[in-house]
């Protein structure tokens, strides 16, 4: 089976976690130990990607062009790669990045929207930057869907193409379609990032790699948004006890998940009722804050309102549709708001 090149996302995807409190002390000795452990891709950003200190997104505690700035001095032999969502950052965002010098830009969009993203992977190549497409909420489509929206950045010079489970939601049937559809239709790399909320992010990666996936990602500690993602040092743990050597040192990150990820995490990442009634829903990992704010205020159930914003298929960016929910909700029920 072949290896695939595994990206640790805690200081991006744990960013989302930690309310993006990041110091660069933090960041500095979490990529001193990635990179000592060999992990050979370490991404670093706004957990939504270059330019999201914002309200809408979330300010974070230092700037995060300093935070990328101390990772790529850091590393000794891995690869810095940065998110970018078209909308949330912008070309500005992705030359700066790039003049900091990481390699790797991961141009994140729902997977339907792949045509927002020509230019940026354009000007990514334009920069000389390895250019990765992440279809977020791929859950949320039929493998042909994914395939079509795959070959447009693939047309645009994409590298490698991830499969996103940005709910949680997909199980290893749907990682299987369609991680192997991608796999038989592109001619570039494919990829494959798991969220936790039905507790499969490892098996579900499993699966995509038995399907041939290139690319794949973990965090330490499985910090990131939701019910997190998977554990990078699990993964390889399993990996090594399926005899796939990653070349990844286990204890370098069992260590650094202990002592220096586990210090900083608000509360443990765990599948409780509401990140499982996220994921069963499909709802995107990063509503629930908001959906429990909602919940509160109107007097109805987090489950409730996750059910009902996964029936509309509520996709990244309209947060606003919870309120309404959480309202219908509360008056169907005579609650007074
Ligand atoms: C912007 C999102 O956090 C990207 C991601 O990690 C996901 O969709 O999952
Ligand atoms: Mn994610």
């Amino acid at each position: 089976m072949k290896i695939p090149r595994l990206t640790d996302t805690t200081l991006r995807d744990g960013d989302h976690a930690i309310s993006h409190s990041y110091t660069p002390e933090q960041v500095r000795t979490i990529v001193k130990d990635l990179d000592e452990a060999g992990v050979p891709v370490i991404e670093v950003s706004h957990g939504s990607g270059l330019n999201g200190s914002t309200i809408q997104q979330g300010f974070s505690k230092h700037p995060e062009l300093e935070l990328i700035k101390v990772a790529v001095q850091t590393a000794k032999n891995a690869k810095i790669a940065s998110l970018f969502v078209p909308g949330i950052g912008t070309s500005e965002e992705l030359r700066k990045a790039a003049d900091l010098g990481i390699s790797i830009i991961r141009i994140a969009v729902h997977c339907t929207e792949a045509d927002v993203t020509e230019q940026y992977f354009r000007l990514a190549k334009e920069l000389g930057l390895e250019a990765v497409g992440f279809l977020m909420m791929s859950h949320t489509q039929p493998a042909k869907v994914l395939v079509e929206q795959a070959k447009l950045m693939e047309s645009y010079g994409a590298d490698c193409v991830y499969v996103v489970d940005s709910a949680g939601a997909l199980v290893p049937t749907g990682v299987r379609e369609r991680v192997s559809a991608l796999k038989e239709a592109l001619s570039i790399e494919v990829g494959f990032h798991a969220h936790n909320n039905l507790g499969l992010a490892i098996g579900n990666t499993l699966a995509a790699i038995e399907c041939g996936a290139d690319q794949i990602d973990g965090t330490l500690r499985g910090l990131g948004a939701g019910a997190g993602n998977a554990q990078t040092e699990v993964l390889v743990a399993v990996l090594n006890k399926m005899n796939i050597d990653t070349g990844i040192n286990l204890a370098i990150l069992m260590d650094a998940a202990e002592e220096k990820v586990a210090p900083i995490m608000k509360s443990p990442i765990v599948v409780d009722r509401d990140n499982l009634s996220s994921g069963y829903a499909g709802v995107y990992n990063s509503f629930l804050l908001h959906v429990k704010h909602a919940a509160e205020k109107f007097g109805v159930g987090v489950g409730e309102i996750m059910e009902e914003l996964g029936k509309r298929q509520t996709i990244a960016g309209q947060e606003d549709w919870i309120i309404d929910v959480a309202v219908e909700l509360a008056n169907k029920k005579g609650v007074k708001v």
